[in-house]
C-alpha cells in the first residue's frame, strides 16, 4: 500500500478533475504489476497494474489507494476488471466520495466473492486527495491561502515593497504547490506592484496553474506579464460595472473575463463560479486585501504561512490579512496548526480552519 500511495502521490497535479490513484498487484509476495492514474480520461491506476500483471493476476492481491470505480466513465469499470482478472483479495485505502462510485465498487467486488479489506493507509490516501474530495462534496474548489510574512506578520512594507521577504528556497517550495493546484489567484494590486508571472518554475518542469486575477474595475495593466506572456490561461474577474469596450481590449490579448453579478466581488460567489469551471483547487497567493476577504468570509480550507526571521514594524506596512478584520478577538478565526517546518532560515506553518 505504501508503494501504491507513492505512485498516486507521483502524479499529483496531473489528474484534475480526477483524483490521484495508485495500484499494485502482488502474487505470492512478489510485485507483478504497478500503476498510477496519470491524466483525466486516461486509464485508471488499476488498469495499468492489471495489464502489467497479465495472467499472473490470477489468485493475486491488489492494493489500491481509492475504491475501484464501478461506473462506465471514460474508461470501463475497474471493479469488473478486477473480478475478470481473477484477483482474490483487494486492499482499499479509502472509499470514493463521488456519488457515482461511493460504495458500489466495494459492493460489486464482495458480491463476486472477493475478499475486500478497507482502511489500510486511509489517512494518507485522504490527505492525497483532499482537493478532489472537497470538490466532489461541495462543487467548489479547495482554497489554499498562501502568505509570505515577516515575524511580525507583515507581507509588504508601507511603500509596498516585498522583495524578498522569504528566501529563494522558500519561494521554490511555493512552486510545488503552484504545480499541485488547478488555479492560482491574486489581487490586481499584486499585479500592479509585482508584475508576477505566476507560473510554475521547477527545475524538473511542472504544470502552470490557470491564472485568476481579482480585478473588480479591470485595472490590470495591459502590458503585464500575465497578459502578454501566454504561459497559461489568464481569467480577469470583475464586478458587473465594467463597460464592454473595456473588456474587449483584454479579450483581444487572449484573456478571459469573468464578470460576477454585483458591483463588488464576494469570495463565496467567486468560488461558486470557479466550481462551475471544474477548477478543483485554487492557490491564493495574495495579497493582503484578498487574504483579508477570504478570512472575513471564512471561505478557505487551508492556510500556508511562510514566516521569515525579519521584523518590519510600521503602522502602515501591509498585514498578511488586510480588510476590516474581526472587531473582537472572540470573533477571530480559530485554526488547527497541522505542521511547522523550517525551510532554510524560514518557517513554514500549515493550518486548517476549525469548524465554528
Ligand atoms: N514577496 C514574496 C512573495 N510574493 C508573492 C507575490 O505573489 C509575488 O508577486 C509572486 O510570487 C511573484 O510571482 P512570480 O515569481 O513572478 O511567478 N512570495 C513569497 O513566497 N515570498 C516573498 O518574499
Ligand atoms: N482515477 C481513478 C478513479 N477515479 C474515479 O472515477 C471518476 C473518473 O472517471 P473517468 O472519467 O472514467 O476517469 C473520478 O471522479 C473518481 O470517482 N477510480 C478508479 O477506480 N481508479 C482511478 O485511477
Ligand atoms: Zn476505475
Amino acid at each position: 500500500m505504501k508503494l501504491a500511495l507513492q505512485l498516486a502521490r507521483s502524479a499529483q497535479g496531473q489528474t484534475s478533475p480526477n483524483p490521484v490513484v495508485g495500484a499494485v498487484v502482488v502474487k505470492d509476495g512478489r510485485i507483478v504489476g504497478t500503476g498510477a492514474h496519470l491524466k483525466a480520461g486516461g486509464p485508471h491506476a488499476e488498469v495499468h497494474a492489471i495489464r502489467e500483471a497479465g495472467d499472473r493476476a490470477e489468485g493475486a492481491d491488489i492494493y489500491v489507494t481509492l475504491e475501484p470505480c464501478s461506473h462506465h466513465g471514460r474508461t470501463p469499470p475497474c471493479a469488473n476488471l478486477i473480478i475478470e482478472s481473477g484477483i482474490k483479495r483487494v486492499f482499499i485505502a479509502c472509499q470514493d466520495p463521488n456519488p457515482l462510485v461511493g460504495g458500489k465498487g466495494i459492493e460489486r467486488l464482495k458480491q463476486a466473492g472477493i475478499d475486500v479489506h478497507l482502511g489500510m493507509g486511509e489517512s494518507e490516501a485522504l490527505e492525497l486527495n483532499k482537493h478532489f474530495f472537497h470538490f466532489i462534496r461541495t462543487g467548489t474548489p479547495y482554497v489554499t491561502l498562501k502568505s509570505a510574512v515577516t515575524l511580525d506578520g507583515r507581507t509588504a512594507s508601507s511603500s509596498g515593497d516585498s522583495k524578498w521577504i522569504t528566501t529563494e528556497q522558500s519561494r521554490l517550495d511555493v512552486h510545488y504547490d503552484r504545480h499541485r493546484h488547478d488555479a492560482i489567484l491574486v489581487g490586481v494590486n499584486t499585479i500592479i506592484q509585482d508584475n508576477p508571472h505566476l507560473t510554475t518554475r521547477l527545475p524538473q518542469g511542472g504544470k502552470n496553474p490557470i491564472r485568476l486575477i481579482v480585478d473588480t474595475h479591470l485595472r490590470t495593466p495591459i502590458h503585464s506579464h500575465i497578459i502578454q506572456d501566454r504561459q497559461s490561461p489568464t481569467i480577469l474577474i470583475t464586478g458587473c460595472e465594467v463597460p464592454e469596450a473595456r473588456k474587449q481590449a483584454y479579450i483581444q490579448e487572449g484573456c478571459e473575463i469573468l464578470s460576477l453579478s454585483g458591483p463588488t466581488i464576494t469570495m463565496k460567489e467567486l468560488v461558486a463560479e470557479l466550481g462551475k469551471k471544474s477548477l478543483v483547487s485554487v492557490y491564493v497567493e495574495g495579497g493582503s486585501s484578498i487574504h483579508g476577504s477570504f478570512l472575513q468570509e471564512e471561505a478557505f480550507q487551508e492556510l500556508i504561512l511562510y514566516m521569515a526571521p525579519k521584523l518590519l514594524g510600521g503602522r502602515d506596512s501591509f498585514p498578511s490579512f488586510g480588510g476590516d478584520g474581526f472587531p473582537s478577538i472572540a470573533e477571530g478565526i480559530l485554526v488547527e496548526i497541522k505542521s511547522v517546518e523550517t525551510i532554510g532560515k524560514d518557517m513554514k506553518i500549515t493550518a486548517v480552519p476549525q469548524e465554528r
